[in-house]
């Protein structure tokens, strides 16, 4: 569960009975549909706490000293065990294995984001370090990588080396080739983001210049035996790519990276230090894929099957529609605006089934399941029941200005700036939107995501605060910040997990 959850739920609780009992009954209703949303959106986060996603993987049997990992037993009579592990939910993964294995563990090095440790000691020849502050490889961070690399280097053929990955972990396991300095990898890989590349491209360019990355950490700690436990945060579990593989077959082709920083004309100013890189030929070291284990031990997938059992608890008729939203932030706030009106139609009555399935499916919304049309319980369900639309996944956002966001907050933002401009065709419906990031940091901000709605241009109108001009620097932060004193924004602090973000789009017939 969260860091300071009972806190936070006590704040929330407080200052939602303090709304209720002034609110007329419109506005009452709203702060109910908003506290769902913040409920299933927490549910779906504490499905997939790192400690549960462990205890389900790993088993040891202490009077055998034999270790189980999905299956496969490793016998460590005669073996080392050390353990390494970088991203934002490796904290919480690492302390269920030292409670599993305690002292059998040698040595380890843990790289957590900044901010994140517990003072917790297990296994004193365990070290967690802190780093990658805002997401963002920094010195502390590429000093752990660089212990990382060194305990790698040092390993024979009696050692096992547990690898614990999550998202973050590219940020938090930084070691770029020589000649490049860190600066200038951080410098690059900011600028594609912005520009708006989507994760398989900055992984692909990262893997090519980093010494870690791409499978260069199992290669490292030849000849010992390597499995790597993985949450992933990557839409279809891409192993090469979650945290950029470090233990997984690098089969990109060495152009590939290059491509990609001249699709974003980003080539002609790399310094001269990333195009000796980037031209060097890959080093003909074969994988050792006998010796190498890698496992998906969680990702969305889980979350959104808990936010689907949650919404049902709370009344809501849940509707799982795709684990694999990507894309253009823009193009998926015009999906979800389009999503909502053809549900509403089809409540209203004023769509046929056929046309409804053709309209979702036309959308582009990566993944988009429409097998729910054909049951008749479901489609009768909606007629009756609030709809909870139940999406998950990674979108791009290109960033426009100096402002403060994150692509959850802007996704909110967006839709209800569109849902405004079609606010006529939603007469007889609340439409709300809940965006947020599992891991709770949204972008370069202290908060997870943010709720939309239909009337929020108008009502932040009333406020005098600008949809436009915090859409357009890119400022979705200090927006929600500020509108109803901060009381759409999401915000749990660092969740320990990290399965990509959850996307909520609930549609109320109007009492
Ligand atoms: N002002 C802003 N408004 C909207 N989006 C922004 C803003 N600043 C940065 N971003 C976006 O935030 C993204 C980085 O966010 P974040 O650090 O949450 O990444 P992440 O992909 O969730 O991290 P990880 O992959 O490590 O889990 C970048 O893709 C960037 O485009
Ligand atoms: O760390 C990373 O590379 C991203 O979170 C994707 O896994």
């Amino acid at each position: 569960m969260f860091r300071n959850q009972t806190k936070f739920l006590v704040i929330s609780q407080i200052k939602h009975r303090q709304y209720c009992t002034s609110l007329p009954a419109s506005a009452k209703m709203a702060k109910a549909i908003v506290s769902d949303l913040v409920q299933i959106f927490r549910s779906s986060v504490s499905a997939v706490q790192p400690d549960k996603l462990i205890k389900n993987t790993i088993k040891y049997d202490g009077t055998t000293d034999q270790l189980t990992i999905a299956g496969d037993t490793y016998n460590l009579l005669n073996k080392n065990v050390y353990l390494v592990g970088a991203g934002k939910a490796v904290q919480k993964m690492a302390r269920e294995v030292e409670y599993l294995l305690g002292d059998k563990i040698k040595h380890g090095i843990i790289s957590i984001p900044a901010g994140s440790k517990s003072d917790i000691v297990i296994n004193k020849y365990l070290r967690y370090s802190e780093g990658a502050k805002n997401n963002l490889p920094d010195k502390c961070a590429e000093a752990t990588a660089i212990k990382i690399k060194k305990l790698a280097s040092s390993l024979t053929a009696n050692d096992l080396l547990l690898v614990l990955i999550s998202g973050g972990g590219s940020a938090l396991m930084p070691l770029p080739k020589e000649p490049i300095t860190l600066d200038e990898k951080t410098d690059l890989v900011k600028k594609l983001a912005n520009a708006g590349a989507d994760i398989v491209e900055l992984n692909t360019v990262r893997k090519r210049l980093s010494e870690l990355k791409g499978g260069q950490l199992a290669i490292r700690a030849q000849p010992a035996d390597v499995v790597t436990l993985i949450l992933s945060d990557i839409v279809g579990d891409p192993l090469d790519l979650i945290a950029s593989g470090p233990t997984v077959e690098n089969t990109d082709n060495p152009g590939t990276a290059i491509d990609i920083i001249k699709k974003f004309s980003l080539f002609d100013q790399l310094p001269l230090s990333v195009k000796t890189v980037l031209n060097e030929s890959n080093e003909l070291v074969e994988f050792p894929r006998s010796k190498v284990k890698n496992h998906i031990i969680g990702s969305n997938t889980i979350s959104i099957r808990e936010a689907m059992t949650e919404a049902e608890k709370l009344g809501y008729m849940p509707i799982d529609l795709s684990n694999q939203v990507a894309g253009n932030i823009i193009d998926v706030a015009k999906g979800y605006v389009k999503l909502a009106e053809v549900f509403c139609e089809v409540i209203a009555g004023t769509l046929h089934k056929a046309e409804f399935k053709a309209t979702i499916e036309s959308l582009n919304i990566p993944g988009i399941s429409t097998e729910f049309i054909d049951n008749d319980e479901v489609m009768s369900c909606l007629k009756s029941k609030d709809v909870c639309l139940v999406l998950g996944g990674e979108i791009t956002v290109e960033v426009k200005g100096s402002g403060k966001g994150g692509r959850n907050q802007q996704l909110s933002l967006e839709f209800s700036d569109i849902l405004h401009t079609v606010k006529e065709k939603f007469r007889d419906f609340d439409v709300y939107l809940l965006s947020a990031g599992t891991d709770g940091i949204d972008g370069p901000t202290d908060a997870a995501g943010a709720i939309g709605y239909l009337d929020l241009v108008s009502d932040s109108k009333d406020e005098n605060i600008d949809v436009n001009d915090h859409l357009d620097n890119s400022d979705s932060y200090n927006f929600y910040k500020k509108f109803r004193e901060g009381d759409l924004h999401v915000i749990t602090g660092h969740t320990n997990t990290n399965v990509m973000d959850i996307h909520l789009l609930v549609i109320k017939r109007k009492k």
